[in-house]
Formats: structure tokens, sequence, C-alpha cells
């Protein structure tokens, strides 16, 4: 375990951990988890604009998704100012997730003498399309677990994420090192560690030098009653340029799994995310099928269907 003076001071030490085995886990203050869990779990039967308008305008998300399974998520962006009727807990937790977050970043660029920090930003719901924040998912015990684990890949930079109601999440066997235990959650003291893993953003940001970890979640153990994880995404602000280091331009950067890599539109290569990897993986991924680049530059219909159905922001601009 890793901890939050060591960020700075032996940043190699957390390095090394999140490249050997695609994951790492660091002590921190996690106070509010508890009570933060409890608001969440009265929030399963309330209409989704109630638990939005705890707090204020751009803040605070809840939808009903049916895809890829059936659940409630309440995403939350970290923000000074109050709320106006409870989540406090919850909100304070965002922060304190998003401040290591960035300290695991920091020590990240610093080991790897990489600019990274340029490419964050607190963002509001209502002016980037994904922007960092805390994503509470309320698993409804009842969903049958169909769509199976739903492996996937994050989009961001990095997911930082206490241990849920309870341990559920599985990482993938694809990751080399992973090591015995497929439920990594159970390694954690839910009072004071995190997981942290990398997400797709950062393996292009670093040419693959860490890779994008393969995690799901055990229908199974969903079935026990209502699940509330507590992922909070580190993602590249709105118009975020990510350059590749510059020893490394002439890797294939489409072979290192980023779905919004689009090879040859700039030499070398520069990648403006603009948000694609959620509609990439978020709805066309399907039963965890990834759909390939290869594929999707060979298929123009379901490039034409990316293009106008999911590629469209109209706020777009800046
Ligand atoms: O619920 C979990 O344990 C993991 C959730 C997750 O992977 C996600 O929301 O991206
Ligand atoms: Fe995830």
């Amino acid at each position: 375990k890793v901890t939050m003076d060591e960020l700075s001071t032996r940043p190699q030490k957390f390095c090394d951990q999140l490249k050997d085995r695609g994951v790492a886990i660091v002590q921190c203050n996690l106070q509010r988890r508890r009570a933060a869990l409890d608001w969440l779990e009265a929030q399963e039967g309330n209409p989704s604009e109630a638990v939005e308008a705890a707090f204020c305008s751009g803040v605070a998300r809840c939808e009903d998704v049916a895809f890829p399974r059936r659940l409630r998520r309440i995403d939350l962006v970290p923000d000074e100012s109050r709320t106006t009727s409870g989540g406090t807990e919850v909100l304070g937790l965002a922060g304190d997730l998003h401040q290591v977050a960035l300290s695991c970043l920091n020590a990240i660029a610093e080991h790897e003498e990489l600019a990274l920090e340029h490419l964050v930003a607190p963002e509001r719901l209502n002016e980037a399309k994904e922007p960092s924040l805390l994503r509470a998912n309320l698993y409804n015990s009842q969903d049958g677990g169909a769509g199976g684990p739903c492996w996937h890949v994050d989009l961001g930079l990095l997911t930082v994420m206490p241990v849920g109601s309870w341990p559920a999440m599985m990482v993938s066997p694809f990751h080399s090192n992973v090591g015995e235990n497929a439920f990594v959650e159970e390694l954690l003291d839910a009072e004071s560690d995190v997981l942290v893993f990398a997400g797709t953003a950062l393996a292009i940001a670093t040419a693959g030098l860490y890779t994008a970890l393969v995690h799901g979640v055990s229908a199974a153990r969903l079935r026990r009653g209502l699940r509330i994880s507590l992922p909070y995404f580190l993602r590249v602000r709105r118009g975020g340029i990510i350059e590749p280091p510059a020893a490394v331009t002439n890797t294939p950067l489409a072979c290192l799994y980023p779905a919004a890599v689009q090879p040859g539109v700039a030499e070398p290569p520069m990648l403006d995310l603009l948000r694609f990897h959620r509609d990439y993986y978020g709805r066309l991924c399907t039963r965890g099928q990834v759909v390939s680049v290869g594929e999707l530059a060979e298929n123009p219909a379901l490039a034409e269907q990316v293009r106008s159905n999911f590629y469209t922001d109209s706020s777009s601009g800046s």
C-alpha cells in the first residue's frame, strides 16, 4: 500500500505498482465514505429530480439507465458550494477523491517526467460532456445479471475507488500481473484505502507505459441486495489535448486500446479526445465487446452511426 506522503516523496513506489499490477492501493482520508453511502442508499427510490435538487445547478446528475445493466447513476462534480439539502458528505467525498486522484497524477507526471497536470480542470456537468466526477452506481439486486460482468475500461486518466457497499468489482485476467484475487476490493481497508487504476486517456498520454485496466462487476455478487460503488473518474478537461511523449511518437497508438485515436490525422499524432470514449465504450460496447478502431475504420455504416448518433455535442466550440 502507498501512503499519500509517499505519492510525493517516493512516486516510483506508486508508479511501479500501477504498471506491474494494473492497480495500486493508496491509503488516504476516507472519513466521509460511510455517511456518503448512507445518504446515497436513501436516494434509491427518490425521483431523480429530487436527488439533483439537493445540489446546486450543474453539480449533480441522476440517471436511471438500462444499459449495459439496470442501475441508477448519481454523478457529482466536486464543488465548494453548499448543498441545498443533505448530500454534504457525498459532495465532500467527491472533493477528497479528486485530491487523491490529482496527487496520483502528479506522482506519474513527476516520475515519468511528463506534463500531465494541464490536462485536468474542474468543470461542471453543464460545461463538459464528461467532466471529472464521482459516480455513485446504485445496482438493483433484481437486475439478474444477464449482462455478465460487463468488462470494460474507463475512459479517463485515472479512476480512484473506495470499497463499495461490499466487494464485487473484478479485475480482468487480461492484465498480466493481477495476482490471485480478481476481487481486488477485498484487499482494501474500507475505512482508509482506495484502488487506483488507469483509463484509456492515461494509456494514450503515456504511450502505453500505463495500460487501462479491464474490469467488470460480478453479477452474482450484485444479487445480495442494493450495492453502491463510488468510483471517482479523473478525466481530460474539455479542450485538453494529449500529445504523445516525444520519445515514443512512432508507437502506433491505435494499438494501445484507445478508441479515439484517428491514425494519420496529424503527424506527429495529436489527439483531442473530445469526450469520444464515453460514447464508444458506454454505448457501442455491448456485453463487454469492445469495438476495435480497425473495425470502425472498415465499417462505414458503423462510423456514420457513431458520427451522427453519438458524436454530437451542441455546445462544442471551445
Ligand atoms: O461498481 C463497480 O464496482 C465498478 C463500476 C465501474 O467500473 C464503472 O462505473 O466504471
Ligand atoms: Fe469502470
